[in-house]
């Protein structure tokens, strides 16, 4: 109601004399004043709750390598978790001066990338999961085929796929990454095996039929696989042109609700390696369209889980035993 209707009535008074319910009127201006203050402060009390929870809830993102930029080497250092520290302590000349993460485009070259992608391509066409996440491991010769894995050394056609030059450029790939890890975290070389499981993933946007389809979910490598103390990682194809999605997101915490996501975007040849304790929360971005390759290749300190190169092996009673 206007000020100048409430004056008007103000001066209306009634046939008998007696002033009308104007009175009325004059007392609820005040309670009118109150309401408005009550809805300003609740307003205020709102936007500030809003602005708290942002800030102290929010998650920050963080891009450690784009997919547009060759780097030589970058390198975060990280507190060690406790568990994993404890463990390495054990092993010694593998102890990493920090732990932490690195990538690089400068420890694979194309050639390299073009053969080991030509590897991977060849050993997928026996087999695929049907759900979105296929594996090719050339150790225990494992391959995902529709829900299940088959042995890629029990098929007698596979034998064409491997010649000389992908066993000795996945070797020769192999010994390069161990090499930039061993520099990377100052450690000997020496002290690190190779170590299951070591896969090519060939990773797209299907449905997930399995858990085993399920590349999204947040996990720490020491926990997923019992004996990585140092995981790699080299990527055969590019973010954004050969697919999209597909990200790899380390999950920095500080403080129970503050994150930063932290993303790697995969590129040809480029190689990430990180310790693979709790400081190394990680996941992969569903991808959304395209198909996306990469090798793990993972590594420990402890000799008794080390594994040797894979022995490219057709020979069904010479041929590696599945998982
Ligand atoms: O392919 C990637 O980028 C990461 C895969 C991964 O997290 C793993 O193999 O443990
Ligand atoms: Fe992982």
């Amino acid at each position: 109601m206007s000020e100048s209707s409430v004056r008007q009535r103000k001066k209306t008074g009634t046939s008998d004399g007696k002033p009308r319910k104007a009175k009325t009127t004059q007392q609820s201006l005040p309670g009118v004043n109150q309401q408005n203050k009550m809805w300003a402060r609740l307003v205020l009390i709102v936007g500030i709750a809003v602005v708290v929870y942002f800030t102290t809830f929010r998650t920050r993102e963080k891009k450690f390598a784009t997919q547009r930029e060759t780097l030589e080497l970058r390198t975060q250092k990280l507190d060690c978790s406790k568990l994993y520290f404890e463990e390495i302590a054990k092993y010694a000349g593998c102890i990493p001066a920090d732990c932490g993460r690195f990538v690089s485009d400068k420890v694979v070259g194309p050639a390299e990338v073009d053969v080991l992608l030509n590897l991977a391509k060849s050993g997928f066409r026996f087999g695929r999961s049907s759900g979105g996440a296929s594996i090719l491991d050339l150790h225990s010769g494992a391959l995902s085929k529709d829900t299940q894995f088959i042995n890629i050394y029990k098929i007698p056609e596979a034998k064409a796929i491997f010649s000389a030059e992908h066993i000795n450029t996945y070797k020769h790939v192999k010994d390069k990454i161990q090499l930039a890890v061993a520099e990377n975290f100052k450690i000997n070389k020496d002290a690190l095996f190779l170590t299951h499981p070591t896969f090519f993933s060939r990773l797209t946007n299907e449905t997930a039929k399995t858990i085993h389809d399920e590349y999204w979910h947040p996990h720490v490598d020491k926990e997923t696989y019992n004996s990585f103390h140092y995981t790699t990682l080299l990527y055969l194809t590019d973010f954004g042109k050969d697919f999209t999605g597909g990200r790899f997101v380390f999950i920095d915490s500080a403080g129970k609700h503050n994150k930063t996501n932290v993303y790697i975007e995969p590129k040809r040849g480029r190689v990430s390696g990180f310790t693979s304790g709790a400081e190394n929360l990680h996941h992969v971005e569903q991808v959304s369209a395209g198909v996306r390759y990469a090798i793990t290749i993972s590594f420990t300190c402890n000799q008794e889980h080390a594994m040797g190169d894979p022995k490219f092996s057709l020979d069904e009673d010479d041929g590696p035993e599945l998982m």
